[in-house]
């Protein structure tokens, strides 16, 4: 049998499902790559795997989308790697750089800026542009909010806004996948998560972060009926932009 091809996220925030699928018999079957979110989702609309951990935002962009397993990247307010950093406080912004890293929070951070900030700003994908603020996700954020004048965990702006918790990656495959093996993919992940103590401790101390705190509390990997209702309202918010 061909193996299933699966784009996973390459930050730390991924690396107790990594753990999971690398310490299971699941490994045996599958090609797993370690991918920036915008490159799996890339990957996954591009037919090059056949399952990703892709930002939730890329989901209409994916053909024959379906989220599988029970488990997703998301937080129940802040979640300590997705911010709005700025010079200025929210209400002065008027030009915010994205991360070309991203895609959901990219869309988060424009669905919060117009709807639940009530901000018109222009947005810039030019990496060198000189901007009041910008949007920066993943392991490049640790350590810096301490480093600009305001920070904006968009967890909890989204939290404080529509009273959900949020989900930034989902997996998503773009065929139909055999129930038997979504059945150990699960159990592979859940694996994963239950060795996050183990984990943690293995993982060089990084400045500025709590990893303890950011993968056993602030990170909540549940695919819960909220978080599914945050991601439905969140596309339909951006249909809106
Ligand atoms: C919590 C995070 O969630 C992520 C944010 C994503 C995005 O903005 O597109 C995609 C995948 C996740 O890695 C993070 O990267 O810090």
């Amino acid at each position: 049998m061909n193996k299933i091809k699966i784009s996973s996220v390459s930050y730390t925030n991924s690396k107790p499902f990594v753990y999971g699928l690398q310490h299971s018999e699941l490994i045996n079957e599958i090609d797993l790559s370690l991918d920036i979110p915008s490159d799996c989702a890339a990957k996954l609309i591009d037919n090059k795997v056949d399952i990703g951990l892709i930002p939730v935002a890329a989901i209409p962009f994916v053909p024959n989308a379906n989220i599988i397993g029970s488990y997703c990247i998301g937080s129940v307010g802040a979640v300590d790697s997705v911010f709005i950093f700025s010079n200025l406080p929210i209400e002065e912004v008027r030009t915010v750089k994205l991360d070309p890293q991203s895609r959901t929070s990219n869309n988060l951070a424009k669905v919060l800026l117009k709807f639940h900030f009530k901000k018109e700003v222009e947005f810039t994908t030019d990496a060198n542009a000189d901007t009041d603020a910008l949007v920066l996700i993943g392991d490049r954020t640790f350590g810096k909010k301490t480093t600009y004048p305001f920070a904006y965990d968009m967890g909890k702006e989204w939290m404080n806004f529509t009273g959900l918790p949020f989900m930034y990656a989902a997996w998503v495959a773009n065929k139909q996948i055999p129930e038997s093996f979504v059945k150990e993919f699960d159990k592979a992940l859940l694996m994963g998560l239950n060795h996050r103590e183990k984990l943690i401790s293995e993982l060089p101390i990084e400045k500025g972060i709590d990893l303890h705190d950011y993968l056993m509390h602030k990170l909540d990997f549940t695919l819960s009926e909220e978080k599914l209702k945050a991601k439905d309202l969140f596309l339909k918010l951006i249909t809106e932009l």
